[in-house]
């Protein structure tokens, strides 16, 4: 409050002192004379439209009390008042504008009254008071979040920034995360166009093109003028002709000059998308698993997408305008759309955030179609997308009320200057006071100045929807990981595994404990085998080992050395983990095999294969090792993927293997074929198995029982088998380990 009301104070004082000193210079000299002051605003001499300053004293009047008001205003919180007074700022400042580029014309009809210095400060200062005093109301609404939000919510009342907020919490809670703070428009800007920086290269050269465009172009309207005046006067061909030539020369330039600008932006555009692409993807793939479990794939493949581009092609387009128009016109009426960008940012926003929970649903539903067709959900799917592609275009019609509000603004301060040129420029025409073809090239200077006019407050709009498109994606591209994959150590892996009072629960679930002060010894060469019953906290141990997570407190170690302290490539070149679902990428078998895996040789690759029992089947495909697994692996059966997955994990010759129950999906016989390969590979290195099947875990040199988070039993199959209270020997008796496997498998 108290740095607005400086603010305010300064800008008044400033106010007052250029335009009434202004008045103490309109003679034609540096001579300032105070008595001229007091005349114009005593009304001493007689009041003329063209010769008298007194209206910019009733401007700055205006302007005080605009200012007044809004103090007041701020004192008394009226929110409401505050922005209707908005309204009345702007058009307060679309007059100024208008009506000092007017009186300039006024002033400029006795040409005595250009050498006035006051003239050129009075117009000057009221051009510059029109804009900086909506620039100030913007100062006054930014620092005013409660008024703005106010505001905006009443353009897209469904999005109630205390739903906003309340949801937004209510998930980082999930998160265990807390709320980032919202980026300050003009970082958020710098961030925007330190991306076209990087590619300064091509903007500068488009910008070179550009200026060679535009000094073409300004002398367009001359010549066209020129021409027009040649025929109304019938000067003849020759002059025609020359004149035509000129125009032809200057037309021909500024489009040879304003393609190579365009493909140069044109280009910036396309390197600009890759880097914010690859930004986001980087800083994406670099989070921590938690994120993952709470982030929805599709809204992340839309930020990707329709986010990032929207924000490459409207920042490098509007840099394209905006300097096309800028060089064109420097100084120009910008702030006086502050509302039109505040809202265009705010609904792009929203708009973005529509079009991801669309494309959330499309993906989730596409993926899974099995599903939805064996439930014949397929009408229910198409209502639920339906109903968001509802909401999306609830957001695009405030876009376009707002856009319709913004083009009125636009077309009415365009034509404003345009009736009072022609209408005033008409009057000098006619008292023979300027000639007819200077009034002509005066009105196109004047028509090109609206569509520059018109094409920066366009640039400013546009901008505001790359700022709403790129909060979410700088969001997250700012994200930290909750913990740094860091580690420098690479130690000579044996592969003895300790868990020392480990408490961990999931970043999404702060309040439910998962492991409670669990202590497991995993001696180097042995076979643990992990059972216990469902949700009791096998796979959340398999995780920690691969360090998707950091426990809450305790120390994992691998040969004494803390897990987080190993260097993370070289940690899963010795560990290697199959997973319960093997997920296969598109490529070739030996793409899958070698994944993540560039020091394996040809050599490796096949032993690793033939060891998995994969070579057995890819030697009869027609392909071989060459033949395409399919998205997803879709191409290969339930027992070959599982097999590709074990072969991916040997390839390494990891020092420890862990399974999860990755034999549990395979009928007898493919379940025979990985079940030998896995045997092949328990061999030399320590193997963890979170294994159902009882022949799996009987061979197991150590078999750990775990229950709700904690160690209860340990011991080969046969001792624990002999504590006949204990929960291995109910888990067996009561044939939950064997529970999925069809029989002769079985105990
Ligand atoms: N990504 C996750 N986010 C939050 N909670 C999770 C997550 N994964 C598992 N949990 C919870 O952690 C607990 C332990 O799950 P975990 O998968 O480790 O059990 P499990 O012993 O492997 O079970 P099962 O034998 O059924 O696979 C469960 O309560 C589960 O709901």
């Amino acid at each position: 409050m108290r740095r607005i009301s400086l603010l305010l104070v300064v800008y008044e004082i400033f106010d007052w002192v250029i335009t009434l000193t202004s008045f103490g210079f309109f003679a034609p000299s540096f001579v300032f004379n105070s008595t001229q002051i007091i005349s114009t605003i005593t009304f001493e001499e007689q009041y003329h439209f063209t010769t008298s300053p007194f209206d910019f004293f009733i401007l700055l009047l205006i302007r005080q009390l605009l200012i007044f008001v809004a103090v007041i205003l701020q004192i008394f919180n009226n929110d409401q008042a505050v922005k209707k007074l908005f309204i009345i700022v702007s058009f307060s400042s679309i007059f100024t504008y208008s009506f000092s580029l007017v009186k300039f014309l006024a002033f400029s009809e006795d040409t005595e009254f250009l050498y006035y210095p006051g003239v050129w400060s009075s117009v000057g200062w009221a051009l510059i008071s029109s804009t900086s005093l909506v620039g100030l109301w913007y100062f006054i609404l930014s620092n005013n979040q409660f008024n703005y939000q106010r505001l905006i919510n009443n353009v897209t009342p469904e999005y109630s920034s205390e739903s906003e907020n309340s949801n937004s919490n209510s998930e980082n809670v999930e998160n265990g995360t807390s709320t980032p703070p919202r980026v300050p428009l003009h970082k958020h800007l710098m961030k925007l166009f330190s991306y076209c920086g990087q590619q300064w290269q091509w903007f500068l050269l488009g910008f070179i093109f550009l200026n060679i465009y535009a000094v073409a172009r300004v002398f367009i309207p001359s010549y066209t003028a020129q021409v027009i005046a040649d025929i109304v006067n019938k000067r003849g061909l020759s002059a025609l002709i020359h004149s035509v030539l000129v125009l032809c020369v200057l037309t021909g330039t500024s489009s040879f000059f304003g393609g190579l600008r365009g493909g140069s932006f044109d280009y910036a555009t396309a390197l600009v998308s890759n880097r914010v692409r690859l930004d986001l993807f980087t800083s994406l793939v670099n989070q921590d698993i938690s994120f993952f479990d709470t982030t929805k794939t599709g809204e992340t493949m839309s930020r990707l997408t329709s986010d990032c581009q929207t924000i490459s092609s409207t920042v490098s387009t509007n840099v394209n305008v905006f300097l096309r128009n800028g060089v064109m016109l420097i100084g120009a009426l910008v702030f006086m759309f502050v509302m039109s960008w505040r809202l265009a940012m705010k609904i792009s926003e929203k708009l973005q955030e529509t079009i991801a929970n669309a494309n959330q649903m499309a993906e989730e539903i596409l993926s899974t179609m099995r599903t939805v067709r064996s439930f014949a959900c397929e009408k229910r799917e198409v209502n639920r997308f339906h109903n968001h592609l509802d909401s999306t275009l609830s957001v695009n019609r405030k876009r376009a009320i707002a856009y319709m509000g913004y083009t009125w603004n636009n077309e009415f301060c365009d034509n404003a200057i345009l009736v009072a040129v022609l209408f005033y420029g008409g009057h000098l025409v006619m008292t023979d006071k300027m000639a007819k073809e200077e009034l002509i090239t005066f009105l196109l200077y004047q028509m090109q100045l609206g569509e520059n006019l018109y094409n920066l407050s366009y640039v400013i709009s546009g901008l505001m929807e790359a700022v709403g498109a790129s909060r979410k994606v700088f969001e997250l591209m700012n994200r930290q990981p909750q913990f740094a994959l860091d580690g420098l150590e690479k130690p000579i892996v044996n592969g003895n595994i300790r868990f020392e009072n480990v408490s961990f629960n999931y970043p999404s679930r702060p309040n439910n404990p998962v492991l409670k002060d669990l202590t497991l010894n995993i001696n180097a060469g042995e076979t643990v085998a992990l059972v216990g019953p469902s949700g009791g906290g096998k796979s959340s141990i398999v995780s920690l080992i691969e360090h998707f997570y950091e426990p809450n407190s305790g120390k994992i170690t691998l040969d004494n050395i803390e897990v987080r302290d190993i260097n993370h490539v070289y940690y899963h070149q010795k560990i290697a983990l199959v997973a319960q679902e093997p997920i296969l990428y598109e490529g070739s078998v030996r793409h899958n095999i070698l994944y993540g895996c560039d020091f394996a040789t040809e050599d490796d690759m096949l032993k690793a294969a033939e060891m998995a029992n994969v070579h057995e089947f890819v030697k009869d495909l027609e392909k071989g090792y060459d033949t395409n697994c399919g998205e997803k692996g879709v191409q290969m059966s339930g027992g070959q993927k599982q097999r590709i997955a074990i072969a991916r994990a040997l390839v390494r010759n990891p020092a420890v293997l862990i399974l999860d129950e990755a034999t549990s999906a395979l009928d007898a016989e493919s379940e025979a074929l990985v079940q030998q390969a896995l045997n092949r590979c328990a061999k030399e290195r320590t193997v963890l198995i979170i294994a159902h099947r009882l022949s799996t875990i009987e061979k197991a040199d150590k078999i750990a029982v775990i229950s709700k988070g904690t160690l209860v039993q340990t011991g080969s199959h046969r001792e624990l088998m002999n504590d006949q209270e204990g929960l291995y020997y109910s888990l067996v008796s009561r044939q939950i380990l064997n529970a999925k496997v069809d029989g002769d498998d079985a105990m």
